[in-house]
Protein backbone atom coordinates (compact mmCIF):
# COMPACT_ATOMS: atom_id res chain seq x y z
CA UNK A 1 0.00 0.00 0.00
CA UNK A 2 1.24 3.52 -1.06
CA UNK A 3 0.35 6.95 0.18
CA UNK A 4 -0.70 8.61 -3.12
CA UNK A 5 -1.56 12.57 -3.82
CA UNK A 6 -3.07 12.55 -6.67
CA UNK A 7 -3.75 16.35 -8.79
CA UNK A 8 -5.84 16.90 -11.30
CA UNK A 9 -5.85 20.24 -13.65
CA UNK A 10 -8.85 22.11 -14.74
CA UNK A 11 -9.22 20.16 -18.06
CA UNK A 12 -9.49 17.14 -16.01
CA UNK A 13 -12.35 18.12 -14.58
CA UNK A 14 -13.68 20.31 -17.19
CA UNK A 15 -17.22 18.70 -16.30
CA UNK A 16 -19.76 17.16 -14.43
CA UNK A 17 -19.21 13.95 -17.21
CA UNK A 18 -15.55 14.70 -16.61
CA UNK A 19 -15.55 15.00 -12.68
CA UNK A 20 -17.36 11.68 -12.32
CA UNK A 21 -14.67 10.30 -14.36
CA UNK A 22 -12.14 11.66 -11.85
CA UNK A 23 -13.66 9.80 -8.76
CA UNK A 24 -13.91 6.54 -10.74
CA UNK A 25 -10.53 6.82 -10.79
CA UNK A 26 -9.77 8.04 -7.57
CA UNK A 27 -11.56 4.89 -6.14
CA UNK A 28 -9.97 2.78 -8.23
CA UNK A 29 -6.64 3.97 -6.80
CA UNK A 30 -8.46 3.43 -3.23
CA UNK A 31 -10.16 0.05 -3.90
CA UNK A 32 -6.44 -1.07 -4.72
CA UNK A 33 -5.43 -0.60 -1.04
CA UNK A 34 -3.75 2.85 -1.43
CA UNK A 35 -4.00 5.64 0.97
CA UNK A 36 -5.27 8.82 -1.26
CA UNK A 37 -4.87 12.57 -1.14
CA UNK A 38 -6.40 14.28 -4.42
CA UNK A 39 -6.01 18.25 -5.40
CA UNK A 40 -8.18 19.87 -7.84
CA UNK A 41 -7.51 22.56 -9.67
CA UNK A 42 -10.68 24.88 -10.87
CA UNK A 43 -13.34 23.62 -13.58
CA UNK A 44 -12.08 24.57 -17.27
CA UNK A 45 -11.79 28.26 -17.51
CA UNK A 46 -13.18 28.86 -14.12
CA UNK A 47 -10.19 31.07 -13.10
CA UNK A 48 -10.01 33.47 -16.53
CA UNK A 49 -14.18 33.64 -15.51
CA UNK A 50 -13.66 34.69 -12.28
CA UNK A 51 -10.76 36.81 -12.76
CA UNK A 52 -13.50 38.62 -15.84
CA UNK A 53 -16.14 38.94 -13.59
CA UNK A 54 -13.96 40.92 -11.24
CA UNK A 55 -12.48 43.17 -14.10
CA UNK A 56 -16.02 44.00 -14.71
CA UNK A 57 -16.99 45.09 -11.42
CA UNK A 58 -14.28 47.07 -10.89
CA UNK A 59 -10.48 48.37 -12.95
CA UNK A 60 -8.23 47.39 -10.24
CA UNK A 61 -9.90 44.71 -8.04
CA UNK A 62 -8.57 44.57 -4.57
CA UNK A 63 -6.14 41.80 -4.40
CA UNK A 64 -7.65 40.22 -1.08
CA UNK A 65 -11.06 40.30 -2.45
CA UNK A 66 -9.71 38.56 -5.92
CA UNK A 67 -7.99 35.85 -4.07
CA UNK A 68 -11.38 35.40 -2.10
CA UNK A 69 -13.57 35.39 -5.13
CA UNK A 70 -10.69 32.72 -7.13
CA UNK A 71 -10.57 30.42 -4.05
CA UNK A 72 -14.03 29.93 -4.48
CA UNK A 73 -13.24 27.56 -8.01
CA UNK A 74 -11.04 25.16 -6.90
CA UNK A 75 -13.46 24.65 -3.56
CA UNK A 76 -16.27 24.21 -6.09
CA UNK A 77 -14.61 21.67 -8.32
CA UNK A 78 -13.29 19.89 -5.02
CA UNK A 79 -16.54 19.56 -3.30
CA UNK A 80 -17.99 18.04 -6.39
CA UNK A 81 -15.40 15.88 -6.69
CA UNK A 82 -15.50 14.44 -2.78
CA UNK A 83 -19.53 14.63 -3.56
CA UNK A 84 -19.04 12.12 -6.48
CA UNK A 85 -16.85 10.01 -4.66
CA UNK A 86 -19.31 9.78 -1.53
CA UNK A 87 -22.03 8.79 -4.41
CA UNK A 88 -19.94 5.98 -5.55
CA UNK A 89 -19.68 4.45 -2.08
CA UNK A 90 -16.66 5.88 -0.35
CA UNK A 91 -16.36 8.62 1.62
CA UNK A 92 -14.74 11.77 0.84
CA UNK A 93 -14.58 14.95 2.34
CA UNK A 94 -13.24 17.98 1.05
CA UNK A 95 -11.26 21.21 2.63
CA UNK A 96 -10.35 24.36 1.61
CA UNK A 97 -6.54 25.12 1.56
CA UNK A 98 -6.67 27.48 4.98
CA UNK A 99 -8.59 23.79 6.33
CA UNK A 100 -5.81 21.84 4.98
CA UNK A 101 -3.50 23.99 6.84
CA UNK A 102 -1.13 25.12 3.64
CA UNK A 103 0.26 28.30 5.18
CA UNK A 104 1.77 30.73 3.06
CA UNK A 105 3.52 34.51 2.87
CA UNK A 106 1.49 37.15 2.67
CA UNK A 107 1.29 38.25 -1.08
CA UNK A 108 -2.29 38.19 -2.49
CA UNK A 109 -2.55 36.46 -6.12
CA UNK A 110 1.49 35.46 -5.68
CA UNK A 111 2.19 33.73 -1.99
CA UNK A 112 4.24 31.27 -1.41
CA UNK A 113 3.35 28.16 0.35
CA UNK A 114 6.13 28.03 4.03
CA UNK A 115 4.40 24.94 5.45
CA UNK A 116 1.92 22.51 5.50
CA UNK A 117 0.16 21.53 8.75
CA UNK A 118 -1.84 18.79 7.71
CA UNK A 119 -3.77 17.17 10.84
CA UNK A 120 -6.98 17.41 9.20
CA UNK A 121 -5.87 15.40 6.21
CA UNK A 122 -4.24 12.60 8.87
CA UNK A 123 -7.24 12.43 10.31
CA UNK A 124 -9.25 12.28 7.57
CA UNK A 125 -7.08 8.81 6.03
CA UNK A 126 -7.24 7.23 9.58
CA UNK A 127 -11.25 7.66 9.36
CA UNK A 128 -10.63 5.64 5.78
CA UNK A 129 -11.62 8.76 3.88
CA UNK A 130 -10.55 10.16 1.02
CA UNK A 131 -10.05 13.74 1.77
CA UNK A 132 -10.14 16.59 -1.17
CA UNK A 133 -7.68 19.78 -0.61
CA UNK A 134 -8.16 22.64 -2.98
CA UNK A 135 -5.13 24.09 -4.62
CA UNK A 136 -3.69 26.85 -5.62
CA UNK A 137 -4.59 28.16 -2.26
CA UNK A 138 -3.63 28.77 1.77
CA UNK A 139 -3.71 30.87 4.56
CA UNK A 140 -1.23 33.81 5.08
CA UNK A 141 0.92 32.62 7.91
CA UNK A 142 1.17 35.78 9.50
CA UNK A 143 -2.11 37.39 8.69
CA UNK A 144 -4.82 34.24 8.40
CA UNK A 145 -5.79 36.18 5.63
CA UNK A 146 -6.80 33.75 2.40
CA UNK A 147 -3.83 33.80 -0.67
CA UNK A 148 -3.46 32.38 -4.24
CA UNK A 149 -0.39 31.17 -5.17
CA UNK A 150 -0.17 32.24 -8.74
CA UNK A 151 -1.39 30.63 -11.73
CA UNK A 152 -0.84 26.73 -12.03
CA UNK A 153 -0.82 26.59 -7.97
CA UNK A 154 -2.50 23.70 -7.75
CA UNK A 155 0.87 21.67 -8.66
CA UNK A 156 3.01 23.37 -6.30
CA UNK A 157 -0.49 22.60 -3.39
CA UNK A 158 0.15 18.78 -4.27
CA UNK A 159 3.56 18.33 -4.13
CA UNK A 160 3.82 20.45 -0.78
CA UNK A 161 1.39 18.28 0.71
CA UNK A 162 3.05 15.27 -0.57
CA UNK A 163 5.99 16.66 0.97
CA UNK A 164 4.60 17.12 4.20
CA UNK A 165 2.49 13.73 4.31
CA UNK A 166 6.01 11.72 3.08
CA UNK A 167 3.85 10.44 0.24
CA UNK A 168 5.16 7.98 -1.77
CA UNK A 169 4.96 9.77 -4.99
CA UNK A 170 2.93 12.63 -6.40
CA UNK A 171 0.59 12.12 -9.12
CA UNK A 172 0.15 15.34 -11.50
CA UNK A 173 -3.21 14.07 -13.57
CA UNK A 174 -3.28 16.13 -16.89
CA UNK A 175 -4.48 16.16 -20.47
CA UNK A 176 -1.40 15.33 -21.93
CA UNK A 177 0.68 12.17 -21.40
CA UNK A 178 3.61 13.21 -19.66
CA UNK A 179 6.23 15.95 -19.99
CA UNK A 180 7.37 15.98 -23.46
CA UNK A 181 10.56 17.82 -25.18
CA UNK A 182 8.49 20.47 -26.05
CA UNK A 183 4.76 21.36 -26.12
CA UNK A 184 2.95 18.58 -28.14
CA UNK A 185 0.06 20.50 -29.01
CA UNK A 186 2.32 22.43 -30.75
CA UNK A 187 5.51 20.43 -31.96
CA UNK A 188 4.42 17.46 -33.84
CA UNK A 189 8.11 16.34 -33.36
CA UNK A 190 7.83 16.39 -29.56
CA UNK A 191 8.70 13.16 -27.86
CA UNK A 192 7.47 11.95 -24.65
CA UNK A 193 10.04 11.38 -21.75
CA UNK A 194 10.22 8.71 -19.88
CA UNK A 195 11.95 10.70 -16.62
CA UNK A 196 13.26 14.06 -16.14
CA UNK A 197 15.72 14.94 -13.68
CA UNK A 198 14.43 17.91 -11.31
CA UNK A 199 16.89 20.31 -12.92
CA UNK A 200 15.97 19.32 -16.35
CA UNK A 201 11.96 19.90 -16.03
CA UNK A 202 13.19 23.24 -14.36
CA UNK A 203 14.22 24.21 -16.99
CA UNK A 204 11.35 22.96 -19.38
CA UNK A 205 9.00 24.96 -17.01
CA UNK A 206 11.32 28.51 -16.72
CA UNK A 207 10.97 28.19 -20.96
CA UNK A 208 6.91 27.87 -20.70
CA UNK A 209 6.26 24.14 -20.29
CA UNK A 210 2.88 24.71 -18.46
CA UNK A 211 2.97 21.00 -17.61
CA UNK A 212 4.30 22.02 -14.35
CA UNK A 213 4.42 25.16 -12.64
CA UNK A 214 7.91 26.22 -12.05
CA UNK A 215 7.24 26.67 -8.14
CA UNK A 216 6.19 22.94 -7.77
CA UNK A 217 9.30 21.55 -9.35
CA UNK A 218 11.53 23.54 -7.05
CA UNK A 219 9.60 22.38 -3.79
CA UNK A 220 9.99 18.80 -5.46
CA UNK A 221 13.62 19.20 -5.99
CA UNK A 222 13.86 20.77 -2.10
CA UNK A 223 11.93 18.11 -0.39
CA UNK A 224 12.67 15.31 -2.97
CA UNK A 225 9.35 14.14 -3.60
CA UNK A 226 8.79 12.21 -6.57
CA UNK A 227 6.43 13.11 -8.94
CA UNK A 228 4.93 11.31 -11.98
CA UNK A 229 3.65 13.33 -14.51
CA UNK A 230 0.80 11.17 -16.11
CA UNK A 231 -3.01 11.42 -18.28
CA UNK A 232 -6.23 11.89 -16.41
CA UNK A 233 -7.92 10.11 -19.60
CA UNK A 234 -6.05 6.31 -19.22
CA UNK A 235 -3.97 4.54 -17.28
CA UNK A 236 -1.02 4.30 -19.23
CA UNK A 237 2.08 5.67 -17.25
CA UNK A 238 3.59 8.98 -17.97
CA UNK A 239 6.69 10.94 -17.03
CA UNK A 240 9.04 10.18 -13.45
CA UNK A 241 10.43 13.57 -12.16
CA UNK A 242 13.49 12.87 -9.58
CA UNK A 243 16.68 13.39 -8.43
CA UNK A 244 18.56 11.22 -10.53
CA UNK A 245 18.13 9.41 -13.96
CA UNK A 246 16.70 5.92 -13.11
CA UNK A 247 18.35 2.56 -13.88
CA UNK A 248 16.62 0.79 -16.66
CA UNK A 249 14.00 -2.10 -15.62
CA UNK A 250 13.67 -4.75 -18.29
CA UNK A 251 10.58 -4.92 -19.32
CA UNK A 252 7.99 -5.07 -21.98
CA UNK A 253 8.39 -1.43 -23.89
CA UNK A 254 5.12 0.17 -22.24
CA UNK A 255 4.07 -2.20 -19.60
CA UNK A 256 3.71 -0.77 -16.26
CA UNK A 257 6.13 -2.78 -13.52
CA UNK A 258 6.20 -2.25 -10.09
CA UNK A 259 8.74 -0.52 -8.39
CA UNK A 260 9.66 0.65 -4.87
CA UNK A 261 9.40 4.27 -4.23
CA UNK A 262 10.32 5.09 -0.60
CA UNK A 263 9.66 1.80 0.51
CA UNK A 264 6.63 1.15 -0.25
CA UNK A 265 5.30 -0.94 -3.17
CA UNK A 266 3.90 1.42 -6.06
CA UNK A 267 3.24 1.02 -9.91
CA UNK A 268 5.28 3.10 -11.23
CA UNK A 269 6.51 3.53 -15.51
CA UNK A 270 8.15 0.63 -16.96
CA UNK A 271 11.64 0.93 -17.94
CA UNK A 272 13.14 2.98 -20.48
CA UNK A 273 14.92 4.44 -17.92
CA UNK A 274 16.05 7.86 -18.32
CA UNK A 275 16.13 10.17 -20.92
CA UNK A 276 17.43 13.50 -19.62
CA UNK A 277 17.30 16.19 -21.76
CA UNK A 278 19.83 17.45 -23.97
CA UNK A 279 22.64 19.30 -21.79
CA UNK A 280 20.55 18.74 -18.81
CA UNK A 281 21.87 18.04 -15.81
CA UNK A 282 21.18 15.68 -12.57
CA UNK A 283 20.60 17.35 -9.85
CA UNK A 284 18.05 19.27 -7.78
CA UNK A 285 17.59 21.96 -9.86
CA UNK A 286 19.13 24.56 -7.24
CA UNK A 287 18.99 27.95 -8.73
CA UNK A 288 17.17 31.11 -8.07
CA UNK A 289 13.50 30.98 -6.93
CA UNK A 290 11.24 31.30 -9.30
CA UNK A 291 8.59 33.47 -9.58
CA UNK A 292 5.26 31.96 -10.06
CA UNK A 293 2.79 32.87 -13.26
CA UNK A 294 1.09 35.71 -11.53
CA UNK A 295 -2.41 36.34 -11.68
CA UNK A 296 -3.44 37.79 -15.14
CA UNK A 297 -5.12 41.09 -15.74
CA UNK A 298 -8.78 40.31 -15.86
CA UNK A 299 -10.12 39.97 -19.77
CA UNK A 300 -7.03 38.34 -20.30
CA UNK A 301 -5.93 34.67 -20.72
CA UNK A 302 -2.73 34.93 -19.32
CA UNK A 303 -1.45 33.26 -22.37
CA UNK A 304 -3.13 29.87 -21.01
CA UNK A 305 -4.98 27.67 -23.59
CA UNK A 306 -8.45 27.74 -24.01
CA UNK A 307 -10.76 24.86 -21.88
CA UNK A 308 -10.77 21.46 -23.38
N1 LIG B 1 7.00 20.12 -22.66
C1 LIG B 1 5.68 19.92 -22.46
N2 LIG B 1 5.22 18.68 -22.14
C2 LIG B 1 3.91 18.48 -21.90
N3 LIG B 1 2.97 19.44 -21.97
C3 LIG B 1 3.37 20.69 -22.28
C4 LIG B 1 4.74 20.99 -22.53
N4 LIG B 1 4.84 22.32 -22.82
C5 LIG B 1 3.61 22.83 -22.74
N5 LIG B 1 2.70 21.85 -22.41
C6 LIG B 1 1.27 22.09 -22.25
O1 LIG B 1 0.92 21.95 -20.90
C7 LIG B 1 -0.46 21.60 -20.87
C8 LIG B 1 -0.77 21.02 -19.51
O2 LIG B 1 -0.62 22.03 -18.53
P1 LIG B 1 -1.91 22.72 -17.89
O3 LIG B 1 -2.76 23.30 -18.98
O4 LIG B 1 -1.49 23.63 -16.81
O5 LIG B 1 -2.64 21.42 -17.35
P2 LIG B 1 -3.66 21.21 -16.15
O6 LIG B 1 -4.91 21.96 -16.50
O7 LIG B 1 -3.84 19.73 -16.13
O8 LIG B 1 -2.97 21.75 -14.91
C9 LIG B 1 -0.63 20.65 -22.02
O9 LIG B 1 -1.95 20.66 -22.53
C10 LIG B 1 0.41 21.12 -23.04
O10 LIG B 1 -0.18 21.83 -24.11
N1 LIG C 1 -7.03 27.35 -11.36
C1 LIG C 1 -5.71 27.92 -11.21
C2 LIG C 1 -4.76 26.95 -10.54
C3 LIG C 1 -4.25 25.79 -11.34
O1 LIG C 1 -3.25 25.20 -10.94
O2 LIG C 1 -4.93 25.41 -12.43
P1 LIG C 1 -4.50 24.18 -13.44
O3 LIG C 1 -4.11 23.01 -12.57
O4 LIG C 1 -5.75 23.86 -14.27
O5 LIG C 1 -3.33 24.64 -14.25
C4 LIG C 1 -5.17 28.44 -12.53
O6 LIG C 1 -5.92 28.41 -13.52
O7 LIG C 1 -4.06 28.91 -12.56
Amino acid sequence: MALIVQKYGGTSVGSPERIRRVAARVVAAHAAGHDVVVVVSAMGATTEELLQLAGEVSPDPVPRELDLVLTAGEQIANALTAMAVTALGVPARSFTGPQAGVLTTTVHGDARIVAVEPRRIRLALDRGEIPFVAGFQGRCRETGEVTTLGRGGSDTTAIALAAALKADVCEICTDVDGVYTADPRTDPSARLLRHVTYAAMRRLAADGAEVLALRSVDHAARYGVTVHVRSSFHDRSGTVMSASPVPAAPSPAGRTVARTVVGRSYAGPAGGGAEPLPGAAAGNGGGPAPAARPLAPAHTSGGRKAPG
